[in-house]
């Protein structure tokens, strides 16, 4: 298989705090390839928008990338040596920031947020805003880049691109608002978008959309995705494999129709069965029990442990690490569940835990209003 777009190895970013540290993301490892729709899915406080900010080198004080590797198109975005004195040093072939404003951030990897209008600055017109960005980032006079604005707006479906150009982002709906984002992502032809949950705030029509959209202009502009939702029914509409997170990790990473159908993580079947489906009723919905506990002190173990249908007292003691369980289409399919014969952890032999009574919480990540 061809070197992947995007390679992130054992990526690690904390947070150190007065309360102490936060390992927000924990090691997690993952690739992109080409053309690829990969998501990134998990409740709140998994990890998932501080590994997107980590890729981009986003992380402010009192936060940083402590660990691991990330190589963008045989660039090493972010990476570590041991110095002459031991210590971990960055590596000299690591981009610097001025390589990562100037040639990375818009133009080769962009991003997408949830909420428009922290992007968008009320004071300017939508068009004037998009027409300085094109500017700025490629080179384009300022008719030739007014005309590129017009082009995008029509690009993403926005009707009378011409006149909307010169509206303010307030007069634009959610949705509206989120497909001029698009067109700014877009407008330098990057390779990578990150999109994190940027369908979230909008009604499940818009929703419906949007990622119709960004399906048809993923196909015409061969752009990778990463994709971060809490939501499995748009995992299921639009990636084609997904990471799951949980806690800082990946507990599961997957081709999108094996996880659905050959789920091999407890965590991800909880998730699918907290997922609002056509062909079961509300009552029939399935909440996962307890909440996700704090990232500043996980569970011994594996993490899931105190939360999973399947615990067994190994599972208290043995911190798995995601393993190849399966192959499928030429991707591996790995899982971090001791209960997986690879893991050879006495499983099998191990004592049942009891489900520990907890507070339940809703379904993940507040999904259940929509
Ligand atoms: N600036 C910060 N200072 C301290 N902790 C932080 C900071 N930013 C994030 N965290 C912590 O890092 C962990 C991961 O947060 P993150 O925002 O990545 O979660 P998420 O999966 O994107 O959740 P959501 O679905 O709510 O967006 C959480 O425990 C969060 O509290
Ligand atoms: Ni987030």
């Amino acid at each position: 298989m061809a070197e992947p777009l995007l390679r992130v190895e054992n990526l690690k970013t904390q947070f150190f705090t007065d309360a102490g540290t936060v390992r927000a993301v924990d090691g997690i490892s993952f690739e992109v390839h080409e053309g690829e729709i990969v998501g990134l899915v998990g409740e709140s406080g998994a990890g998932k928008s501080v590994a997107s900010m980590s890729l981009l080198r986003l992380i402010e004080s009192p936060g940083e990338i402590v660990g691991g590797e990330i190589t963008y198109k045989g660039e090493t975005i972010f990476g570590l040596e041991e110095g002459p004195d031991g210590d971990l040093q960055r590596r000299d072939d690591m981009l610097s920031n001025e390589e990562m404003r100037t040639r990375i951030r818009g133009n080769e990897i962009a991003v997408i947020f949830q909420d428009p209008m922290e992007s968008l600055n009320p004071v300017f017109t939508v068009g004037g805003q998009l027409r300085e960005f094109i500017e700025l980032n490629r080179d384009l006079a300022k008719r030739e880049a007014k005309r590129e604005a017009i082009r995008m707006l029509r690009e993403v479906g926005i009707p009378d691109p011409e006149q909307r150009y010169e509206e303010y982002p307030h007069q634009f709906s959610g949705g509206m608002r989120q497909r001029v984002l698009i067109a700014m992502a877009l407008a330098c032809e990057p390779s990578l978008i990150i999109a994190d949950e940027p369908t979230t705030a909008l009604d499940v029509t818009v929703e419906g959309q949007i990622i119709e959209l960004v399906d048809d202009l993923q196909e015409k502009y061969g752009t990778s995705f990463i994709w971060v939702t809490h939501d499995m029914g748009v995992v299921a509409e639009i990636c084609d494999r997904v990471n799951v997170m949980y806690l800082g990790e990946i507990v599961e990473q997957a081709p999108v129709d094996d996880l659905f159908h050959a789920t091999k993580h407890p965590y991800t079947n909880a998730l699918l069965n907290s997922m609002p489906r056509p062909d079961r009723t509300v009552e029939e919905l399935d909440p996962i029990e307890g909440v996700m506990p704090e990232a500043i002190s996980p569970p011994s173990g594996c993490r899931f442990h105190p939360r999973c249908p399947d615990a067994r007292e190994v599972c208290q003691r043995v911190h798995p690490e995601a393993k190849v369980v399966d192959q499928a289409d030429g991707h591996s399919h790995r899982a971090a569940c001791v209960k997986h014969d690879v893991f050879d952890a006495g499983y099998d032999e191990s004592v049942p835990l009891e489900a520990e009574p907890q507070v339940t919480a809703g379904t993940p990540g507040g999904g259940e209003d929509r």
